[in-house]
């Protein structure tokens, strides 16, 4: 228990630009992180099925699932606080202390991670590393209305940028969206699940080239297609 919660509050220090072993203030405190009970840390993988998965998508998780058995596929867990070692990396090269403020620090959370179970981004991505490519199924809730009935074009274009970035982190690791092209066919209905496929196209240099599309389950109808470049972040230079 002690070792889990040294290594949230090392993970918590460090994104506030605090090293281990760095005078600290008395003062200076941060407020107890809400992650954290008193008696174990506990992180939920979030892209594990919960009862708000319809029948649709927990069908499809199985199948990935199965696909996973002799380890082509490969799910990707989701953490809404826990960082996994890009972010670490992320916030160790490239994360400017100042930009976050102590205080906020504890409610620093993933964007598509801070919803109750099924009002938000319920969602798994399944990765193939050898093929270079992601399926992430994803089933977007209530709160995610935009014209009646159906999926806010900008939470569809969170989760197209989420599917790409998986997929281009496999081979360049840390990377950043440059650009993103959406084409929206069709409104995806509100509680319906669609699959984004996504693909790496092309390689340059630290530049990635991925591609995408949004289906129904059955595959008959095409919501959405997009094009994204993102770059591998290079460590000698600042982000800001
Ligand atoms: C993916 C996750 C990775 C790490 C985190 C780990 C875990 C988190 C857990 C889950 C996350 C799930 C995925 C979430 C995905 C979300 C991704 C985002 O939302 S990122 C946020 C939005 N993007 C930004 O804020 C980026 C802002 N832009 C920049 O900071 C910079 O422009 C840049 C992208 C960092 C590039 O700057 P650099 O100085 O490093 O490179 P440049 O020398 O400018 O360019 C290199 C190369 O690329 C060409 N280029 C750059 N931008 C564009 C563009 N918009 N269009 C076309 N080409 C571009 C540039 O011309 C250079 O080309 P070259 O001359 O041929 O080399």
């Amino acid at each position: 228990m002690l070792r889990s919660c040294t290594a949230g509050l090392r993970s918590l220090w460090a994104l506030c630009g605090r090293r281990e072993g760095a005078p600290r203030l008395s003062t200076d405190l941060p407020p107890a992180p809400r992650l954290f009970s008193t008696e174990k840390v506990i992180h939920k993988d979030w892209s594990l099925p919960n009862p708000s998965w319809s029948k649709d998508f927990k069908l499809l998780f199985d199948q990935f699932m199965k696909k996973c058995e002799d380890g082509s596929w490969e799910r990707l867990p989701s953490y809404k606080h826990r960082s996994t070692q890009k972010s670490e990396d992320f916030k160790t090269y490239f994360l400017e202390p100042k930009l976050v403020k102590e205080e906020r620090v504890s409610q620093v959370q993933l964007f598509t991670r801070g919803f109750e179970d099924g009002l938000g981004f319920e969602y798994v991505i399944f990765s193939n590393n050898d093929e270079k490519r992601t399926v992430c199924l994803f089933q977007g809730g209530p709160y995610l209305q935009g014209i009646p009935g159906f999926l806010h074009g900008g939470a569809m274009a969170t989760m197209i940028d989420t599917a790409l970035g998986s997929c281009a982190a496999i081979p360049g690791g840390i990377v950043m969206t440059a650009n993103l092209n959406i084409n929206f066919k069709r409104p995806v209905p509100i509680c319906s699940v669609v699959v984004i496929n996504s693909q790496l196209d092309k390689l340059e240099g630290r530049k990635l080239f991925l591609s995408c599309n949004v289906r129904s389950v059955d595959e008959k109808t095409l919501y959405s297609e997009a094009t994204g470049l993102f770059i591998k972040l290079d460590p000698e230079k600042s982000l800001t």
